[in-house]
């Protein structure tokens, strides 16, 4: 079973989760829980995908001072969550805090440490969109600044767009988890997704996981179309 592909489950009800990981199968191992189905349907959806041997990224971006994420980091690395995140732009503290909660917890539970990962500059921020934030760097500067301040920070990794995985894997070396969302088959539609490249050239750029969310879910035929991503991506 091939665990670079990781599909997020941007659903509002547990059904439509279980009809399609059904449908998938042995071809998919791993999922993306977010802010929609984890909002809408709480711990079930990580705990249905855990009974069906399946890893999980819980996708909850989480941002506040130190303190607040530190405490629901350390709630969340007793879900069994194999990664979760919170985003860079918190600041280095809040990153140490986190990685310190989700240490200290999973060994206090006894149980596998999560990846914690960082958010550096989400991949539907455009060119134009981020001209009008007002940051003084490029979007590649930034995402590298942030991704050096998350690994500083202890974080196992960082989730960038693939257009900045390749300076992300020179300057954080080749351990650092890239996570890349924005991946689009060629012709698919790119929805509100900014900086895209395509299953292959995501992970030409050194992506370690493809997040892959409407290419797949909203298709016609999900499967098939999670088949020919896992194809191009050279799936055993
Ligand atoms: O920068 C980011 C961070 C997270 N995401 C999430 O990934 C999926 C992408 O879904 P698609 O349907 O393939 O666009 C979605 O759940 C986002 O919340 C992201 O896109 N970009």
């Amino acid at each position: 079973m091939d665990k670079r592909l990781i599909v997020a489950l941007d659903y509002d009800k547990l059904d439509d989760v279980e009809r399609l990981v059904e449908l998938l199968g042995d071809a998919v191992g791993y999922y993306k829980v977010g802010m929609q189905l984890f909002y809408n349907v709480g711990t079930a959806a990580v705990d249905y995908l855990r009974r069906q041997g399946k890893d999980v990224f819980l996708d909850l971006k989480l941002h506040d001072i130190p303190n607040t994420v530190a405490q629901s980091a350390a709630a969340l690395t007793g879900l069994g969550v194999s990664m979760f995140n919170v985003h860079a732009v918190g600041g280095l503290s809040m990153m140490q805090a986190a990685a310190k909660a989700v240490s200290e917890t999973a060994a206090q539970l006894n149980v596998t440490r999560p990846k914690l990962i960082a958010v550096t500059v989400l991949t539907s921020i455009s060119g134009a969109e981020w001209a009008a934030l007002g940051y003084q760097r490029s979007i590649r500067d930034q995402v590298i600044h942030l991704a050096q301040l998350a690994r500083q920070a202890g974080l196992d990794g960082v989730v960038a767009s693939p257009q900045e995985a390749e300076q992300i894997r020179k300057v954080c070396g080749k351990e650092f988890i890239i996570v890349t969302p924005g991946v689009r088959p060629q012709g698919a539609a790119l929805n509100d997704q900014s900086r895209v490249a395509t299953p292959a050239a995501a992970l030409a750029a050194g992506a370690h996981y493809l997040v892959v969310g409407r290419p797949i879910t909203a298709a016609d035929d999900p499967r098939t179309a999670a088949m020919a991503i896992l194809q191009e991506m050279g799936a055993k």
